[in-house]
């Protein structure tokens, strides 16, 4: 299929590497198709652990000179950037709805929103503060400066296909790192184009390479090679235990942002409409396909029957199709697998005595189309429990009381993002203070910003993505001890 982008060169079907648009050694490539239609988009190089090898060197002599430039100038290079995603922002959404299937008005918020983390960075590049630290004598003084921890790499979803590549690549370009990319392979255009808006941006040949092709032979080398300070990655938490494991034998820093199974509670003193509002955009965002989605709604007897009945009407109100047809809400789920889960999840759910109020079924259209579904009576036995469903699908829980709440919400392995909505300022401070996840959301379902720290505890992963947090990660700190000042 041809795409009709104002600027066509933003659909790159070659890998950057140090600098250069080329082919995988092989010559080998992988398909890339539309989810809405399974239309072909075209290909891109299957690369391996040469060319990974290969871009980690480029990227060990860039980041030497790119770590001594001034701050202000990595800040005027990330702001091109940004200048240049926000102006190429229509082409850009076109490759990603085109590649991953989300609405087009999503896609072009994406954008915006990844731009962000560029345009925050950049900022942020210009103040790596160290300390200075009262000795104990007083002949001594105690330096900590911040230092790039050198080359990194990142692996990053499919999901969010420029957002979570630019939230690691902003605040490592920022702090003086190299990055080498992997992206999904379901959605490598996106990565590609940012790579050219990169290039034309004026960042240094070999500082960042965008590589596509085998995940196990990228992500091994990347693992593996010494030079590799860093990993970063957004993902299953599956993929996330296993890059751990790899990462062990050369003792890289890890940030790992993994699976959720985020509760949303309502409590009976809610503000029911905005409840509704909150749990529709925190569950159908991008077809229910996001770490930090609702997959869990608990809401308190007292509201239960009003809750639902108002969340049903605005779910039936959802149109579901291809990504780019206007007044399209709800796009295709990525593969089949993911049809294949939220089935299971439905089936599971009715199995064990879950009503389905709407949806519960494939959509009219085919593919991988599915009806936004919302299921009543969901108790902690059912799947949709405890695994994260990826789709649309809202399981509605009954609870009588605050402490139940908060018991039920905790119950899982992860801890990513929780919501709840209440008008008490008391328990607004109390379920805050207890909810054991990363982020908790209150009287909101969206808390997604460039500004604020990003990232799980327990089995949801390790470290902060986007904010001052978010650039830590990619800094080391040097304690110099200055002796002798006596003398
Ligand atoms: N936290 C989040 O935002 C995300 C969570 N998920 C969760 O994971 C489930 C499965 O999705 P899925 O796409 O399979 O997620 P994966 O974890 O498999 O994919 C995420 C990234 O990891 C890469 N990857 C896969 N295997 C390896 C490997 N052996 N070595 C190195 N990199 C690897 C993928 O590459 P490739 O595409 O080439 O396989 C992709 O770039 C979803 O249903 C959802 O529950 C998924 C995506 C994002
Ligand atoms: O699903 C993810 O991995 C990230 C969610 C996007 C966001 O809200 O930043």
């Amino acid at each position: 299929m041809t795409l009709k982008l104002k600027d066509p060169s933003l659909l790159r079907q070659q890998v950057f590497l140090a600098g250069e648009w080329i082919d995988a050694d092989t010559r080998e490539t992988v398909a890339v198709s539309n989810p809405a239609n399974g239309e072909r988009i075209g290909t891109v190089p299957m690369c391996g652990a040469e060319e990974t090898q290969r871009a980690i060197g480029a990227a060990e002599v860039a980041q030497r000179d790119w770590a001594r430039r001034p701050a202000k100038e990595r800040t005027a290079i990330l702001r091109r950037l940004n200048d240049l995603m926000l102006a190429n922002q229509d082409d850009l959404a076109l490759i990603m709805t085109t590649e991953q299937g989300k609405p087009l008005a999503e896609s072009k918020g994406e954008i915006a929103y990844a731009a962000s983390f560029i345009d925050w960075f950049a900022d942020e590049a210009r103040r790596v503060y160290g300390d200075t630290i009262p000795a104990p004598s007083a002949d001594r003084r105690i330096l900590a400066l911040k230092q790039p921890i050198g080359v990194t790499a990142a692996i990053t979803p499919w999901n969010f296909p420029t957002a979570m590549l630019t939230r690691k690549a902003g605040p490592a370009l920022a702090a003086g790192c190299a990055m080498v990319v992997k992206p999904a392979t379901q959605t490598p255009f996106s990565a590609l184009a940012f790579a050219e808006l990169a290039q034309r941006a004026g960042l240094p040949k070999g500082l960042l390479s965008v590589l596509t092709g085998s995940a196990s032979k990228i992500g091994g080398e990347m693992t593996r090679n010494p030079t590799v300070r860093k990993l970063t990655f957004t993902g299953s938490t599956e993929v996330g235990r296993m890059l751990m494991k790899q990462s062990a034998d050369t003792i890289k820093k890890l940030s790992l942002e993994l699976g959720g199974n985020a509760p949303f509670i309502v409590f009976d003193d809610a503000d029911l409409d905005a409840a509704v509002e909150g749990a529709m955009v925190s569950k159908y965002r991008n077809t229910g396909q996001t770490c930090v989605c609702a997959n869990r709604i608990y809401v308190q007897k007292g509201v239960l029957a009003a809750f639902t009945e108002k969340l049903v009407a605005r779910v039936q109100a959802l149109k579901v199709g291809n990504g780019v047809e206007p007044g399209v809400t709800q796009g295709p789920l990525i593969d089949d697998k993911a049809v294949a889960k939220i089935e299971e999840h439905v089936a599971d759910a009715v199995a064990k005595g879950g009503k389905v109020l709407t949806g519960g079924k494939r959509h009219a259209l085919g593919g991988r189309f599915y009806e936004p579904t919302v299921v009543a009576g969901a108790i902690s036995d059912m799947l949709v429990a405890q695994e994260e469903t990826f789709g649309p699908l809202a399981p509605v829980f009954a609870f009588d009381t605050e402490a139940e709440a908060i018991a039920l919400a905790n119950d899982t392995e992860f801890g990513l993002a929780s919501y709840f909505y209440s008008r008490d300022i008391g328990r607004i401070m109390r379920v805050a203070e207890q909810l054991e996840s990363g982020m908790v959301g209150v009287n909101t379902g969206l808390i997604s910003t460039a500004e604020a720290p990003f990232g799980g505890v327990k089995q949801s992963g390790l470290g902060r993505e986007g904010s001052k947090y978010g650039l830590d990660e990619f800094l080391e700190i040097k304690y110099v001890c200055l002796a002798g000042l006596d003398r």
